[in-house]
């Protein structure tokens, strides 16, 4: 289960993740914002930080305008690694190295078509568990 989250900058682009994952079958919860009207994003970082950190969704997707600000208020949560994403590349490294558990994107940076492709690749690639990355990670929790 994927936990989903968005302030009204990020409305758009979720919108757009919610189909792509509807024709892949993919399950989610999504905790909101429902609509472009404006909300504050520390909200609904915390509300899937905790839906991940939980146990309840194994990974989770923030969008705002940016992905900024909602990254750094995910990364505020103990146990979460939310990784700011706006190219391939960095997406399927964030899973090898970092265990990444949270994507985050900008809505008003990253275009409807590289983000999609972003999301696929995040959540294809599964983590190395290679024992360097693993030692980086703990130190992080330390
Ligand atoms: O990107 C963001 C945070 O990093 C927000 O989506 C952005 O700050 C919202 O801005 P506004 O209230 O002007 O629509």
């Amino acid at each position: 289960m994927l936990a989903l989250g968005c302030d009204h900058g990020g409305f758009p682009l979720m919108a757009e993740v919610i189909k792509y994952l509807d024709e892949q079958n993919i399950p989610y919860k999504n905790f909101g914002t429902f609509s472009e009207e404006s909300v504050d994003y520390p909200k609904f970082a915390k509300l899937v930080a905790h839906g991940v950190t939980s146990g309840e969704c194994e990974q989770g997707i923030l969008i705002c305008g940016t992905g900024i600000g909602i990254s750094i208020a995910a990364n505020k949560i103990k146990g979460i690694r939310a990784a700011l994403c706006g190219d391939v590349f960095s997406a399927k490294a964030t899973r090898e190295h970092n265990n990444a558990n949270i994507l985050a994107m900008g809505a008003r940076v990253t275009g409807p078509g590289l983000a999609l492709e972003i999301v696929k690749a995040f959540l294809e690639t599964p983590f190395s568990n290679d024992e360097r990355h693993i030692r980086r990670i703990n130190q992080i929790e330390d």
